[in-house]
């Protein structure tokens, strides 16, 4: 970083601050470098596209003031973007490109790393980057590790590691949309891709290979389509179920999935479900897939949805507040394609609005996304909560029923509708079978009580109250 560079864009922060309030500029602002001065045109380091589209979007005004006031009516402003490549290996490297409307319209490349090639924002897609069609950003670093995909991603390692040679040739892996099965495959191909034997990595969307497969049968050259798929070293094909009634095809897939398992060359699947399930695939076909592994996606766990927020906003150079993070990770549960794009949503709302990320905000834009959302504590919710979270029917927690495990989760429920509900003692013991008030102090009393002695009774509690807090806030 030229120190000419550093005082011209501290110049400018000075005039930008005057402009925008204290968040955005700590936000959108201080992750910036400056990097070089050559001329009137200074070039910035911002550290993300999404970053630099943001910045573009909405501070286009704010940039031009600053630099104009500071380098004069011929200032310019040029970006480079550091492009997470999500493998520590690599260093990140250097994209540059020229403006938007923050300067004048004048194109240049800035050259900020010329070992680097550079190349254009619209470029910035899987298949131009590379002939595997593999997108750079899905490896095993950026796919963070829970209980959820601990088997798969583990089984996908071995294979990243030994391609062909596993036992878990065909790798099948399978989950629901938007757990992470894309990512977590690609991560094995850029694994293999980026690994010393030169090997040709395939990636193909199930759709995709039908429609090479009709279009070479259309140009009448089936046979070189069936020829380049026979010379991958490891072919990963995604979402499988998509061959399903395509009879044509799935003949041509067993013959290429044939020549490639008999020449100790990999095949990686995905699936929306386990193979048992994939309706309209031959029989001849499943019982191929059946023998390798197979490993399912779930989920995850709240521990690994605040880290795969935490890590998203770090590839995108952004800090959001750790009660945000919480309340973002218990309350998306569907799927982390969701968790990720409710994310993108608050930082966009945050920027549009120019306010601060805060758990305000999180609630306001949570509620408009989702319908159904439940931001209050009512008896129902706990209920729901308390009998899920022990594994019992929610009509034994409101029935007469003596088990004990029962009669304690009853305990727990109406402990946490005294704290977090308005609910008076009369009206608690009444949702749960028409008990009166003196169960309800008891059983406040019994949990405080177990909570003394049995730590992970305790624990439990805590947890749960933690969901709770959560959505009381
Ligand atoms: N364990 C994880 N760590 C980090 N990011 C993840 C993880 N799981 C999923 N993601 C992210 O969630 C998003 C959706 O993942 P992906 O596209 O791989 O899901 P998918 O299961 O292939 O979805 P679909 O069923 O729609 O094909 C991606 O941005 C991906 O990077």
């Amino acid at each position: 970083m030229s120190s000419e560079a550093s005082a011209v864009w501290n110049e400018c922060l000075r005039v930008i601050e005057q402009h925008v309030n204290e968040q955005s500029f700590s936000t959108w602002f201080k992750p910036i470098n400056p990097v070089k001065l050559e001329g009137t045109s200074l070039t910035i380091q911002v550290p993300s596209q999404f970053f630099y589209e943001w910045l573009e979007d909405n501070y286009v005004q704010e940039l031009k003031i600053a630099i104009k006031t500071t380098l004069g009516q011929s200032g310019r402003l040029e970006y480079a973007v550091v492009v997470d490549r999500g493998n520590s290996s690599n260093q990140p490297y250097v994209v540059s490109f020229p403006q938007g409307n923050s300067g004048n319209n004048k194109k240049v490349q800035a050259n900020v790393e010329p070992d680097k090639t550079p190349f254009e924002m619209k470029s910035l897609n899987a298949e131009a980057l590379t002939n595997s069609n593999l997108n750079p950003t899905y490896t095993f670093t950026t796919y963070i590790e829970g209980d959820c995909n601990r088997l798969a991603r583990s089984a996908g390692f071995a294979v990243a590691t030994k391609p062909g040679i596993t036992s878990f040739n065909p790798l099948m892996v399978y989950g629901g949309v938007g757990l992470g099965k894309t990512h977590l495959v690609q991560a094995i191909g850029n694994e293999i891709k980026n690994g010393p034997d030169n090997k040709f990595v395939l990636y193909v969307s199930s759709e995709k290979f039908v429609n090479q497969f009709m279009d070479s049968i259309k140009d009448g050259n089936v046979k070189s389509f069936t020829n380049f798929y026979m010379q991958v070293d490891v072919l990963i094909i995604d979402d499988i179920q998509f061959l399903a009634g395509k009879d044509r095809t799935q003949e041509m897939f067993f013959h290429i999935f044939n020549h490639l398992h008999q020449s100790k060359k990999q095949i990686i699947m995905t699936s929306d479900c386990p193979p048992r399930d994939l309706k309209g695939l031959e029989e001849r076909l499943l019982s191929r897939f059946k023998w390798g592994l197979t490993a399912d996606l779930q989920m995850p766990d709240f521990e690994t949805r605040v880290a795969i927020i935490r890590r998203k906003m770090e590839s995108e150079g952004i800090v959001i507040p750790d009660d945000v993070v919480e309340y973002l990770a218990y309350t998306v549960d569907t799927n982390v394609r969701e968790l990720e794009g409710i994310l993108i949503s608050l930082i966009a709302h945050a920027s549009l609005n120019r306010v601060e990320i805060s758990l305000e905000l999180g609630k306001t834009v949570m509620k408009n996304i989702i319908k159904d959302i439940e931001t209050e504590v009512g008896v129902d919710f706990i209920q729901k909560t308390v009998s899920e979270y022990y594994g019992i029917a929610l009509d034994d927690l409101k029935a007469k029923t003596r088990k004990k495990e029962i009669v304690t989760a009853r305990q727990v429920a109406m402990y946490f509708c005294k704290e977090f509900t308005n609910h008076s003692l009369k009206s608690i013991g009444y949702h749960f079978g028409g008990r009166d008030h003196s169960t309800v102090i008891h059983a406040v009393q019994t949990v405080n009580d177990i909570m003394e002695t049995d730590t992970s009774f305790r624990n439990s509690v805590l947890e749960l109250k933690k969901k709770f807090k959560m959505r009381s806030y």
